[in-house]
């Protein structure tokens, strides 16, 4: 297994590209399943999730090309509307098979994602979801069995926030006869990008971008060209390991104004930031100030940045209280970061971090993607050198991810 070794202190610089989203990526590269006609997605990142999901359309039918960022895609015929436990346990975004199989081919057979790291994270939204939209739903052996005689339009009122189930029902309602409103639905940028692609094959979608979302089933999709959108993921975690060292880095093919609050949490800080409409800027303090974090659905602070913010907190300038309130159990990287010298108290929900002066390297253990992420931006502020290891979670979503940190001057290779 692959492991990651930092050596600490170095002072990150330079410019860097922002790759595509893996998250607008995984659903869009799914509404392939909704056309026979050809889809062309660009700026698709390498990584593992993407190849994960491309190798389970593929086993359904799905004629791949891929050159460079651009993947073309042609479901002409979905010979197997499965998707196996094999496939799924390691990527839960294969889930996003079940909405277009069900609106496309009116059956699907797809495996309950189960649990991981980070929380219980059911399904129970994208069942009901398809439930009210006229399909027969079972869960039996570990799997979902769907069927349908075709979906009818629906009011949808998820009981809570929930980002693939807004997307698996707002594919499976572009097929469906007639109005379907989903309210209550997502407004994370992923889904406005899904939604935009949706419409470029032919959807009809109003409300892109709010909590309604207003779908006038279509009898057929056709096919597209569509850009995925920069990953503000990456773009943040980046902004967080220049801040960490006290560094001044620029961000080129990023989308600053889909990271809002991250920019703010930054500045607050004592970051400077500066912004483009295709770029971002930080120039960090020599010391940061801590600061509290409560993540929240979009436009709130992103949990998927909080093992990161959490990792600034442990060198900052007095505490920080971090408050976790999307995952139960999404403070995995705390224990690993006490192996660096951190100060973090866990009640709950909720971490206290006191800024200490100094941290040491060690060996470390990634136990998911965004506390390996975490778990890189503290190394690059400790002393001497760190281990991290089980490092192919890190590989599911950041690109290339020890090339880039080396192009802005960090001090890190990989241990095959
Ligand atoms: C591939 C992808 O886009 N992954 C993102 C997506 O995950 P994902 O879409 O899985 O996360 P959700 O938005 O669905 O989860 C939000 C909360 O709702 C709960 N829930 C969700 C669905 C459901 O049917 N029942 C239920 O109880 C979850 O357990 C969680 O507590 O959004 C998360 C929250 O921004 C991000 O951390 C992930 O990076
Ligand atoms: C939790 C994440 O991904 P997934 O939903 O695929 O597990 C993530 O991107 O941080």
């Amino acid at each position: 297994m692959d492991k990651l070794a930092i050596v600490g202190g170095a002072r990150l610089a330079g410019e860097i590209p922002v790759s595509g989203a893996k998250n607008a990526a995984l659903p869009i590269l799914c509404a392939a399943l909704l056309t026979e006609e050809p889809l062309e997605v660009e700026n698709v990142p390498y990584l593992r999730d993407v190849d994960t999901l491309l190798a389970l359309l593929a086993r359904m039918g799905v004629a791949i090309e891929r050159e460079g960022p651009t993947v073309r895609l042609q479901a002409k015929r979905i010979v197997s509307p499965e998707a196996p436990y094999e496939l799924v346990k390691t990527m839960r975004a294969s889930i996003l098979v079940l909405g277009p199989l069900v609106a496309r081919c009116h059956e699907a057979v797809v495996s309950l994602p189960g649990g991981c790291a980070i929380g219980a994270r059911p399904v129970d939204q994208h069942i009901k979801g398809l439930q009210a939209l006229g399909a027969t739903v079972r869960v039996e052996h570990g799997y979902i069995h769907a069927t349908t005689p075709g979906l009818r339009g629906a009011r949808l009122v998820p009981d809570l926030v929930t980002v693939t189930g807004t997307e698996n029902l707002l594919m499976a309602a572009c097929l469906a006869e007639g109005t379907t409103v989903i309210e209550n639905a997502a407004r994370e940028p992923e889904v406005s990008d899904l939604a935009r692609c949706l419409v470029a094959m032919g959807a009809d979608i109003d409300g892109i971008g709010t909590d309604t979302l207003r779908v006038r089933g279509v009898p057929r999709l056709h096919g597209a060209r569509f850009r995925v959108m920069p990953d503000r993921i990456e773009t943040g975690t980046y902004l967080c390991a220049a801040a960490i060292t006290g560094g001044q880095i620029r961000l080129g093919q990023a989308d600053p104004g889909s990271l809002e609050a991250v920019l703010a949490k930054l500045a607050e800080a004592g970051c400077r930031i500066e912004t483009g409409p295709d770029w971002v800027a930080l120039q960090a303090p020599a010391r940061l100030w801590a600061v509290d974090v409560r993540t929240a659905p979009y436009p709130g602070f992103p949990t998927d940045m909080q093992a990161q913010f959490m990792a600034l907190d442990t060198v900052a300038e007095g505490s920080g209280v971090i408050r976790e309130t999307i995952f139960e159990n999404r403070f995995m990287h705390a224990v690993e970061l006490q192996r660096l010298g951190a100060d973090i108290r866990i009640d709950g929900n909720t971490a206290v971090v006191t800024g200490v002066t100094r941290l040491e390297g060690a060996t470390v253990m990634a136990t998911d993607l965004r506390a390996s992420a975490g778990l890189v931006v503290a190394a690059l502020k400790a002393e001497g050198e760190t281990i991290i290891e089980r490092i192919y979670h890190l590989d599911r979503g950041y690109e290339r991810i020890e090339e880039k940190l080396g192009a802005l001057g960090a001090q890190v290779r990989r241990i095959r």
